[in-house]
């Protein structure tokens, strides 16, 4: 496999995104949709439906378990082509965690940062649906905290706390949404509780997208995420409890 030139996937200004429409074909879609729904891994967390494949994640690192077979493909292929993973004594380094997210329309994830236990660097393969991912800057505590004190003095409301929306990336069944530097190390990432949503001026992938600015854009159905990571340490499931 060979390396793919991200440079020519990446959209907008915010460093650094990147989006790749048809990154599966429509039968590899339907295969790993029938691989996913049949997974006997499913649980149910803060009411959305997930999925931990290659273990579990603690503070200290990932408590390592073997990738479903008919992942490691997929998970092959991403590493080899976009490198994003890092190097690994020399060696092109491997994702060893897929996280699978599912999501019905008026579903989402609250804005978050992925964090320091992973190489920064995500990778995430959407099937099924779109929906909208919107990254928006992280704002310092400092900052945060200034802008709380200065609201209690005049009565207002200290909780208030609101992120600047820097960019978002409409994800179309079969594409993947890369981001790494900035976008991950400083800002938040999430998904609206929407069941339709809005194509606004943030937008920076309209046309790889196939979508007009200010559409409305149903989200139709389930879609099924795979967020796919390399934890930086891991563990054996060999501790004794
Ligand atoms: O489903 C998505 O596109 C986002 C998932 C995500 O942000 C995560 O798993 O950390
Ligand atoms: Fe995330």
């Amino acid at each position: 496999m060979t390396a793919l030139d991200l440079q020519q996937f990446r959209v907008g200004s915010l460093p650094t995104v990147f989006y790749i429409p048809n990154y599966v074909s429509t039968e590899e879609e339907q295969a790993l949709l029938t691989d996913l729904r049949a997974s006997k891994q499913w649980r149910t967390v803060s009411g959305r439906r997930l999925q931990n494949l290659g273990g579990i994640i603690h503070k200290q690192g990932l408590i390592s378990a073997p990738l479903p077979s008919w992942l490691q493909p997929l998970v092959a292929r991403l590493a080899a082509e976009t490198g994003i993973y890092g190097n690994v004594g020399g060696d092109v380094g491997q994702p060893n965690h897929v996280l699978v997210n599912a999501y019905q329309p008026g579903e989402g994830i609250l804005p978050h940062e992925d964090g320091p236990l992973y190489h920064p660097a995500v990778a995430i393969l959407g099937l099924g649906a779109p929906a909208v991912v919107r990254f928006a800057h992280k704002r310092s505590n400092t900052q945060a905290d200034a802008d709380a004190a200065a609201m209690a003095a005049v009565g207002g409301d200290a909780h208030v706390y609101k992120h600047q929306l820097v960019a978002s990336v409409v994800c179309q069944p079969r594409s993947l949404l890369i981001f790494r530097d900035v976008a991950y190390s400083d800002c938040l990432h999430g998904i609206l509780e929407a069941a339709v949503e809005e194509i606004d001026d943030s937008c920076v992938n309209a046309a790889q997208a196939g979508v007009q600015q200010q559409q409305r854009l149903p989200r139709g159905g389930e879609r099924i995420s795979l967020t796919v990571r390399r934890v930086l340490r891991t563990h054996k499931l060999g501790i004794r409890l």
